[in-house]
This record gives C-alpha cells, sequence and structure tokens, in this order.
C-alpha cells in the first residue's frame, strides 16, 4: 500500500490515544510468561507484541518473530533457560542479517545449548532449553542493550540468579533501566554498580502482580515533529503519559523545546503546544545514544523546518530494521536535503526548499514511514510500502486522518 499526503485546512487539535510502549509489553509479556500470575494491563497491539505472544506459547517446533528485535533476543534467551522446550527461532529476511552473537555467547558461557542453522553468529537459533545453574557471564555492553535485558529478563528464574560484568561503554541504557524497573515491580531483587549487575533467584509470590503498560512513547515522536511543523498554537493531546517515564524516548518533550514545542502533563494525558517560532539559524545538538529511535523523527522535522543538525551516538542504527543512516541519507536526499552520514553521526545542513511529490521508500522499517509523514504538513509527499508502521503502531495512519491530513490510497 502506497499512500499520497498532504495537509488539509482542518483544525489539528485532537485527542489521540497510542497504543501501549512496545518495550514496556514485551518485557512484561515475558515475565508474565515467567510468573503467570502477572497482570497486564495496555499491551501493545503491535505487531512485535503480537509476535512475541504468540511465541512464548510454543513450545516445541518452529518460531517467526518476523521483524521483531526485541522478540529475537528476549525469547532466545527464554527458550534457552527453559527446560525441555525445543524451538528454531527465526525471523524476517532482515533479522536473519541483525547480529546475535554477543547473546548467543554469553548464555553458551551459562552452559545453554544454542546452534547456529544458517549463519554464524545470525539467526535463525536451534535452542534446546536447559536448566541453568551457572551465573558468572561477561558480555561487551555497547552494540545493543536487548542482549543485556534478554539476560536480565530471565535472571530471575535461574537457579542461582545471574552476576553480569558489562564490557565496554553501555548503549541505549535506559531501555537496560527500564528492564531493572520491570523486575523490581515484581519484587526480584536487582543490584546494579559500575559495570556489574546483580540478579538474585526469585521463586516466590510476586510484590505487585499488576503491571500497567505506559504508552509508547517513540510513536508519540511523531505527533511531537507534527506539532512542531504546525503554526504557532497547535495543540495536541496524547494519552495515556506519566511525567516518570520508563522509557527513555520520552527525552522528547526536553529534545522538542528546541523545536518550539512545550509539554504539559494533565493527569493522564500530554499537551504538546507550538508556541514560538524558532530561529532558522539554530543548529539542533543532540547524542542519542540513549534514545536511538527518535533519530529519523528529529532529523526529518530539522529538515521540515529548514534548521541545521548534528545527530551522534547513533552507532546502533545500522543494525535496526534497516540501515537507518544510509536510509535517511537517500531518502532526505531525494527531498532536496544536504545531508552526510558516518557509522555514527548524522550531519545536516540548513535548507530553505524542499522538491515536491517525491516517494519515499520505507525499507521495512515503520519508523521511516512515520518519520517523514509529517513532512506532509509543508510539502506533498508519498510513503511507499505504508502498511510497515504496524511493527510498532498498527493505527498510525488512522490517527494521522484525525489530525485533519489528507491521505489517499495510490498505484504503486
Ligand atoms: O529493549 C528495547 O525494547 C529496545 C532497545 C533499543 O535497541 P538497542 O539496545 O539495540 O539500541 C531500541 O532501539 C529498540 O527499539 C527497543
Ligand atoms: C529498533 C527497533 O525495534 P527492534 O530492534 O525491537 O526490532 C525500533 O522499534 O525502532
Amino acid at each position: 500500500m502506497n499512500l499520497h499526503l498532504q495537509s488539509s485546512t482542518g483544525k489539528l487539535s485532537e485527542h489521540i490515544k497510542i497504543t501501549g510502549s512496545k518495550s514496556e509489553s514485551n518485557r512484561a509479556l515475558l515475565l508474565q510468561a515467567l510468573y503467570p500470575s502477572l497482570k497486564i494491563d495496555n499491551v501493545s497491539n503491535s505487531d512485535d507484541s503480537e509476535v512475541m505472544q504468540k511465541g512464548l506459547k510454543i513450545i516445541n517446533g518452529e518460531v517467526d518473530i518476523h521483524h521483531a528485535g526485541t522478540a529475537m533476543r528476549f525469547l532466545t534467551a527464554f527458550f534457552a533457560t527453559q527446560e525441555g522446550r525445543e524451538v528454531v527461532l527465526t525471523g524476517s529476511k532482515r533479522m536473519k542479517e541483525r547480529p546475535i552473537r554477543i547473546l548467543v555467547d554469553a548464555l553458551r558461557q551459562l552452559g545453554a545449548e544454542i546452534e547456529y542453522t544458517e549463519n554464524e553468529g545470525y539467526p535463525p537459533l536451534k535452542i534446546s532449553g536447559k536448566r541453568i545453574s551457572k551465573n558468572k557471564v561477561s558480555m561487551a555492553a555497547n552494540v545493543s542493550s536487548q542482549y543485556i535485558s534478554a539476560l536480565l529478563l530471565v535472571a530471575p528464574t535461574l537457579d542461582s540468579g545471574l552476576h553480569l560484568s558489562l564490557e565496554g561503554k553501555i548503549t541505549s541504557v535506559p531501555y537496560m533501566k527500564m528492564t531493572l524497573a520491570l523486575l523490581d515491580h515484581i519484587g526480584a531483587e536487582t543490584i546494579f554498580e559500575g559495570n556489574e549487575i546483580t540478579v538474585k533467584p526469585f521463586h516466590t509470590e510476586l510484590s505487585r502482580a499488576e503491571f500497567v503498560v505506559e504508552s509508547d512513547w517513540s510513536s508519540a515522536s511523531y505527533f511531537y515533529s507534527v506539532a512542531a511543523l504546525s503554526e504557532v498554537g497547535t495543540k495536541i493531546k496524547l494519552s495515556s503519559y506519566k511525567e516518570n517515564s520508563l522509557q527513555g524516548d520520552s527525552v522528547l518533550a526536553e529534545v522538542y523545546k528546541d523545536f518550539g514545542v512545550i509539554t504539559q502533563y494533565e493527569g493522564e494525558n500530554i499537551i504538546l503546544e507550538k508556541t514560538e517560532e524558532i530561529d532558522l539559524n539554530k543548529v539542533i545538538e543532540i547524542d542519542l545514544s540513549d534514545a536511538p529511535d527518535i533519530a529519523q523523527t528529529i532529523s526529518v522535522t530539522a529538515f521540515g523546518l529548514g534548521i541545521a543538525c548534528s545527530l551522534s551516538g547513533l552507532h546502533t542504527l545500522k543494525i535496526k530494521e534497516t540501515d537507518r543512516l544510509e536510509a535517511l541519507k537517500t531518502e532526505l536526499g531525494k527531498l532536496g536535503a544536504s545531508i552526510e552520514v558516518t557509522d555514527k553521526e548524522l550531519y545536516l545542513k540548513s535548507s530553505s526548499s524542499m522538491n515536491k511529490d517525491v516517494a519515499i521508500d520505507t525499507y521495512n522499517d515503520h519508523r521511516m514511514a512515520m518519520a517523514f509523514a509529517p513532512l506532509a504538513l509543508r510539502t506533498s509527499i508519498i510513503i511507499n510500502d505504508a502498511g510497515v508502521v504496524s511493527k510498532s503502531y498498527p493505527d498510525f495512519w488512522t490517527d494521522m486522518k484525525k489530525l485533519a491530513f489528507k491521505i489517499k490510497e495510490i498505484e504503486g
């Protein structure tokens, strides 16, 4: 499905209820499989959470997690530590290019039985679940925090818990802290000091048996972008959010002040308001190593406003749903941007024009589709293969229509 997008003259003001965080959901779902008394509210309706739910139920056979990175990494640790279960864990063509050796090596150090069925270091994996009694492991922390979270999530169920030594600078830290916070929520004891994490064995009743998933902050980013590209005075209300979020992408509230958007917290809602025009000579400079998923949104917002940006800490972007640095360079380039990327940075020059009716390719990456959509406020644009949004936010196009975007399906 390819979509042609234009802005209409309608009022933007709307209340949008965004589905639960896929990161919180996939952690809570895994914990629920380990501790069945856990009740979860506001689970994400994303494809990634759906494949996670289905995968957790499989006892023996093939588990296909499609494009879901968290499901791939979390289920690897789950099945490896489930005595008696034997599965082949596989995914999409892209998933077979996303590295997993660091996690597999760590699990093998603990005594797990995992084999590569195609290419060494990459999915698919043949996993024969084992009871694990070793508890010391060291692992590189600078490639993906999902490997760390995967080990931490199963750690309280292991015979002797886990002592994990992290090597190198930890990347995507808030995601790791989210995992520790969820363990803490159910009552499992964890200690995080320096580069060492200890998780104590936890085989008793949960201290809190209900977890309410906050709505997804990464999904909120597209509405921050819509607000930033709109007229002063525009307001958008989103729910359900809280000021003390477990999600690192809640840093958006700070980041978008630079784009003239302020955030007010009102009960369970956040209200985004464009309060001022921004200085077009400004350069947005941010290190996104703690919030990699908002890199696409921020660079497209900056381009839409015509201002320069310099983003660093992007070393994880090359192994996500697509090589996001190359994808941004190609697609912003088609619109007329002057952009350069390295393997961990992105530099965008200020500009004063943008090409019209450009068809944006999305590379099986939900965030490419959603990050470029708000540009329709500045020029008419086509989003190819727009259905990719369902990976994290199936209702995205319906919600964009509520915001008075004119969206029509076109032949592709
Ligand atoms: O643990 C998680 O839920 C996630 C961690 C991050 O990945 P990396 O740690 O690989 O950067 C993030 O990009 C991804 O969307 C979700
Ligand atoms: C990187 C992402 O997801 P995952 O790694 O879980 O596929 C994402 O949602 O932006």
